[in-house]
């Protein structure tokens, strides 16, 4: 899993995660520019951490973005989706804003996940969902878009303002893996 808090550019985040020497989370900033405005995200990866439960609620009870990702090629991963759902539900913010993402698309002939299958449970916790492919890059810039979009869109929230909503921007704009493999 991963999290992410925005800040303005240029400010430094209210909160950071802890840091541990026994617990490598490697942090990393992403600028994404958005309608002319600047949103620095502070990306941290669990990175292999999360049976240290405890560790890792100290990671996203803080976190503006949470990004679940499962591998398509492993069913386990999947499956353990529902429980982080249940987890963020208890120890993240009430209004974080989260993303489920299906990776390793570009590895269709190993794939145990539909498509059809991470579409029907973001529904269902009303979370927007797309595949992606860290190896092709497929998706990916799309997936910290249209957090900093939302990021933005609610820090500048005004009532007159015009409406952003994370999901549809995210069917209207995600690609889909383009060799389908029938399970
Ligand atoms: N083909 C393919 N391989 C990928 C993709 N993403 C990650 N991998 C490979 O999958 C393996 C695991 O990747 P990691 O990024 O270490 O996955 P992780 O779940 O964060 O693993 P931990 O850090 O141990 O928790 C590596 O060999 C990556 O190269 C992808 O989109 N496509």
């Amino acid at each position: 899993m991963s999290g992410a808090a925005a800040t303005r550019d240029g400010e430094a985040p209210e909160h950071s995660p802890p840091s541990s020497p026994s617990y490598d989370v490697t942090g990393k900033n992403k600028v994404v520019t958005v309608d002319g405005v600047r949103v620095k995200l502070q990306i941290w990866d669990t990175a292999g951490q999360e049976r240290f439960r405890s560790v890792t609620h100290a990671y996203y009870r803080d976190a503006q973005a949470l990004l679940l990702l499962y591998d398509i090629t492993n069913k386990s991963s999947f499956d353990n989706i529902r429980a982080w759902l249940t987890e963020i539900h208890e120890y993240a913010q009430r209004d974080v804003v989260i993303m489920l993402l299906g990776n390793k698309a570009d590895v269709s002939s190993e794939r145990v996940i539909r498509s059809e299958d991470g579409e029907t449970l973001a529904r269902e916790y009303g979370v927007p969902f797309m595949e992606t492919s860290a190896k092709t890059g497929m998706n990916v810039e799309l997936a910290f878009l249209a957090i900093a979009k939302e990021l933005k869109y609610r820090a500048l929230w005004q009532p007159d303002g015009p409406s952003f909503q994370i999901r549809d921007f995210v069917e209207s704009q995600k690609k889909r893996p383009s060799c389908c493999s029938v399970l």
